[in-house]
């Protein structure tokens, strides 16, 4: 398994992360548990900081918080300066608990409601990502008469999707996201908004896919944006100020992974928008972006013990873990990958090969296939590193079992910020049928 941030093999041959025994921390909170590297996250929301800093660029880096949202990281966030984007009113709510400035947030959303539209004007966010015709009529709808303009940038798709590790131009913007930037859409917005005084248009917002590898895919989306805002110049006499060209920036999770570092992106990005603005001779827009899973992905790490095994001769052995689909719904939904090792027996060889399983009632809850690993014995704890990004945000109760507990670890110091659920909080919600029905 390959050791990110701080993460490593201490003296007694256990992994250690931020300084604290993972061992340790599975007997004082249990497993499974999602463990985060407080100090890779910094590390990462400060190098795509600095490189907009060394382009001398106005620029905003907001965490795409549907990444792992809870108020610990929404005060981490916050403290590390970064912007937020939210997704839908529960992010905003647990953003606004966690103290978290309404005007650095940017609602986004393909069918926000008439509630969360109002809740986030109520708030004060400092940006709606406008996703199409009905959301501009409720906005419109909403808007009081005197007030504060309504900050908006226009959600355009531009085209291009991306994929793992390659992208595609497509001609048709077959999405559900997004205005059709090469279909007339966003024309017909950009007349609306313009002609509404409810609206204050900041700019315009594009993204392309996620865990993508190469910057092509992001030049290439900057350069069909800025083809249009030479048109919308002269047509609507209108100039951005400020262009957000979304996240999606790859990590490593495997060693088919090859991730280029944060400053690639953003320059890449910079100098494309820089080169267009020259020849439009225009100002200089901000430049935003909204990192997902390159901030918290690789400084997750979810540790697990091991249960029962299965062996079916001469095809594979299973190895079974007290988690999996619930807690890491990526390998059965998009076949992602992971590495894994024996956190408390780091220095055993590897000596076989194992298939690493989930505990719910579905074939396809497998986490791993075909690990080489040290022979595995029932309590031994796995390590599943880079579970960081959409994790616990897509944890889920299928067969009713508990989400597990969240700690954030830095320095030497362990830190509960989710508790386990419990079985209690699993019927919390469950209405009993009245008297009169069950007898
Ligand atoms: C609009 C938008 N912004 C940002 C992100 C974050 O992507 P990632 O986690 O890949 O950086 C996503 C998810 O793909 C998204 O849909
Ligand atoms: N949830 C996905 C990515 C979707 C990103 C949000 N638009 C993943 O785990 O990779």
């Amino acid at each position: 398994m390959h050791l990110h941030g701080t993460s490593k093999k201490n003296e007694l041959g256990h992994l250690e992360i931020g300084g604290v025994d993972t061992t340790e921390l599975a007997k004082q909170f249990g497993t499974p548990l999602y463990v985060y590297d407080v100090a890779l996250i910094k590390e990462r929301a400060r190098s795509f900081k600095k490189a907009f800093e060394n382009m001398g660029v106005k620029a905003q880096v907001a965490y795409a918080s549907k990444a792992f949202s809870s108020i610990a990281m929404f005060q981490l966030a916050k403290e590390e300066g970064l912007s937020l984007d939210v997704v839908s009113g529960g992010e905003l709510y647990t953003a606004i608990k966690a103290g978290f400035p309404a005007e650095k947030m940017h609602l986004h959303g393909n069918n926000k409601s008439r509630e969360e539209l109002k809740m986030a004007l109520e708030h004060g966010v400092g940006c709606i990502v406008v996703d199409n015709f009905y959301e501009i009529d409720v906005l419109d709808e909403l808007y009081v008469d005197g007030e504060r303009k309504i900050p908006v940038l226009l959600r355009v798709t531009p085209g291009i999707e991306a994929h793992t590790h390659d992208y595609i131009t497509t001609g048709q913007e077959d999405s559900k996201f997004g205005f059709g930037l090469l279909n007339g859409q966003v024309e017909r917005a950009i007349e609306k908004v313009l002609a509404s005084k409810a609206f204050h248009l900041l700019g315009f917002h594009c993204h392309i896919g996620s865990q993508i590898f190469e910057t092509q895919g992001f030049v290439l989306a900057a350069e069909r944006v800025f083809e249009k805002i030479k048109e919308w110049k002269d047509r609507f006499s209108y100039v951005p100020e400020v262009v957000n060209l979304g996240g999606g920036f790859g990590i490593r999770y495997t060693e088919e992974d090859a991730p280029l570092p944060a400053t690639y992106y953003v320059e890449k990005i910079v100098e494309a928008v820089q080169k267009q603005v020259k020849e439009l001779n225009m100002e200089m827009p901000e430049i935003w972006i909204e990192p997902g899973r390159s901030l918290v992905g690789d400084a997750g790490t979810t540790l697990y013990s091991i249960g029962s095994q299965k062996e079916v001769p001469d095809v594979r052995k299973y190895v079974a873990v007290d988690g999996g689909m619930t807690d890491n719904i990526r390998p059965a939904l998009y076949e992602a990958k992971y590495e894994a090792a024996l956190a408390n027996r780091m220095n055993d060889k590897e000596e076989e090969k194992v298939s690493i399983a989930g505990k719910c009632c579905e074939s396809g809850d497998m986490l791993i296939w075909d690990i080489a690993l040290p022979s595995v014995k029932p309590n031994d704890l796995l390590a599943i590193s880079c579970t960081g990004a959409y994790g616990y945000s897509m944890a889920n109760n299928y067969n009713r079992i508990p989400r597990p507990a969240v700690v954030f670890v830095e320095d030497g110091e362990a830190q509960l910020v989710v508790k386990r659920e419990s079985y209690e909080n699993i019927i919390v919600n469950d209405i009993p049928l009245k008297s009169k029905v069950v007898k």
